[in-house]
């Protein structure tokens, strides 16, 4: 049984998966072996030498202190894809609201008094101050082309629109499943100066915070509308001001609102619903906590996003986990001191990503904790732990 705190209200179907699994889940639970989470910041959070792993039910970790993370082998996981489709049909929707005047026509109506006029009169009479155009055979520009970025560039094609697409990390998987008929932009700024509306579909780190700035809003078409359902930190929040009130940006649709940009017209603040719909929510659920659980009770890891992917089917016995600096001769250091505890081993896998290795063990006896301590004593090794009867 694990101990598993929560951060957030989790959809009851992930939490119900882990009780079932036979593990205690709530926010109270304490010095937890792993933790779930949606968007509450854990940058602030000491972690106790309990913890294991922490499932994001969400597709950004930048709430997540990764870095610290992987010095103090915690295994980092998210769910990706999984409230792709919502925020794709949010954005959708933020197509619609920044290019016809939807919001502001439907606050008109609510002012009219039917004490005072004629609602239908008045309603035929003042309409035309809320047109706007349509999007078909309008140019749409998509910044990043992962689950959420593919699924919008392929419904703007749908749509009618023309799609150019940039994303100098594209994935093979994302590859396959974008429309053929999805233009490639050679550059950011060929992207920013051509299209009619833009949406930007990235994760937030030390590459892209900012990445949409003055310089590059001097650049974009003038009178496009922006989208931001990604985060609102890729985006200089006084530069895309200075371009509403230009009108080098004709409208600004944020799922991030700022104090900065209240109160400025042009600016559609919407407060962050991209997953808040009961399907994504669920998919996150279910898919964050069968990682978390998967991995405390096996060892195996999937969807890390500082871990490498590792997953090897068991023999019954017990487990051991191990992550360590990639660095030669490692392997050989941890499989000496198995060899002196007198530990068979029946199955062994090991995968790398980047600077760091993760090692599954299985052995054919059961480890002690003096051979555990021992192997956390190898210079280099970051994290080492039994998972009794893991390999079952
Ligand atoms: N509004 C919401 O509620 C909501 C919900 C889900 C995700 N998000 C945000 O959307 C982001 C994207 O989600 P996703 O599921 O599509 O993630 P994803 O990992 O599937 O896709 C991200 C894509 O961005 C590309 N990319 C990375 N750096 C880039 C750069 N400098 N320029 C261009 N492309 C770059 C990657 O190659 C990848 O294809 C998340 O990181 C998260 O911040 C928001
Ligand atoms: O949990 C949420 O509501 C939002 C999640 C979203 O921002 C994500 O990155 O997946």
């Amino acid at each position: 049984m694990a101990r598993i705190q929560t951060f957030n209200k989790i959809a009851a179907e992930g939490i119900a998966l882990l009780e079932a699994r036979g593990h205690q889940v709530g926010p109270d639970v304490h010095d937890p072996d792993g933790i779930l989470v949606r968007s509450a910041k854990l940058q602030d959070i000491t972690f106790g030498p309990s913890l294991r792993g922490i499932a994001r039910a969400g597709a950004g970790v930048n709430n997540v202190p990764v870095s610290r993370c992987t010095e103090e082998g915690v295994v980092v996981f998210n769910t990706p894809g999984s409230n792709a489709n919502s925020v794709k049909e949010l954005v959708v929707a933020g197509l619609m609201l920044s290019s016809r005047k939807i919001i502001e026509g439907c606050q008109w109506v609510q002012t009219l008094d039917p004490a005072k006029v004629d609602v239908g009169k008045e309603v035929e009479a003042g309409k035309s101050a809320f047109g706007g155009p349509e999007i078909a055979g309008k140019r749409l520009g998509v910044i990043g082309l992962g689950a959420i970025g593919v699924m919008v560039a392929n419904a703007g094609i749908s749509l009618g629109m023309e799609v150019a697409g940039y994303d100098p990390y594209l994935s093979v998987n994302s590859a396959w499943g974008l429309s053929r008929s999805v233009l490639r932009a050679t550059s950011l700024e060929a992207l920013l100066a051509d299209c009619d509306y833009i949406s930007i579909h990235v994760p937030l780190n030390d590459e892209t915070r900012g990445v949409i700035n003055a310089d590059r809003l001097n650049k974009t078409k003038k009178g496009a509308r922006f989208l931001n359902f990604s985060r609102d930190a890729l985006v200089d929040d006084q530069a895309m001001v200075k371009a509403l009130k230009d009108g080098t940006i004709s409208t600004y649709v944020t799922d991030f609102p700022t104090a900065a940009l209240l109160g400025n017209p042009g600016v559609i603040a919407i407060p962050h619903l991209g997953a808040s719909t009961p399907e994504a929510e669920t998919n996150s659920a279910i898919m964050a906590a069968q990682q978390l659980a998967d991995f405390l009770e096996q060892g195996n890891i999937k969807h890390s996003v500082n871990f490498p992917e590792c997953i090897m089917d068991g023999n019954g016995g017990d487990r051991i986990i191990l992550a360590n600096k990639n660095v030669p001769n490692m392997v050989s250091r941890i499989t000496t001191i198995l060899a002196e505890a007198e530990l068979n081993i029946s199955d062994m896998l090991n995968r790398h990503r980047d600077d760091l290795a993760y090692n599954i063990i299985d052995v054919d006896q059961t480890i002690s904790a003096a051979t555990v301590e021992k192997l956390q004593a190898i210079d280099g090794v970051v994290m080492a732990r039994v998972v009794p009867g893991g390999a079952g």
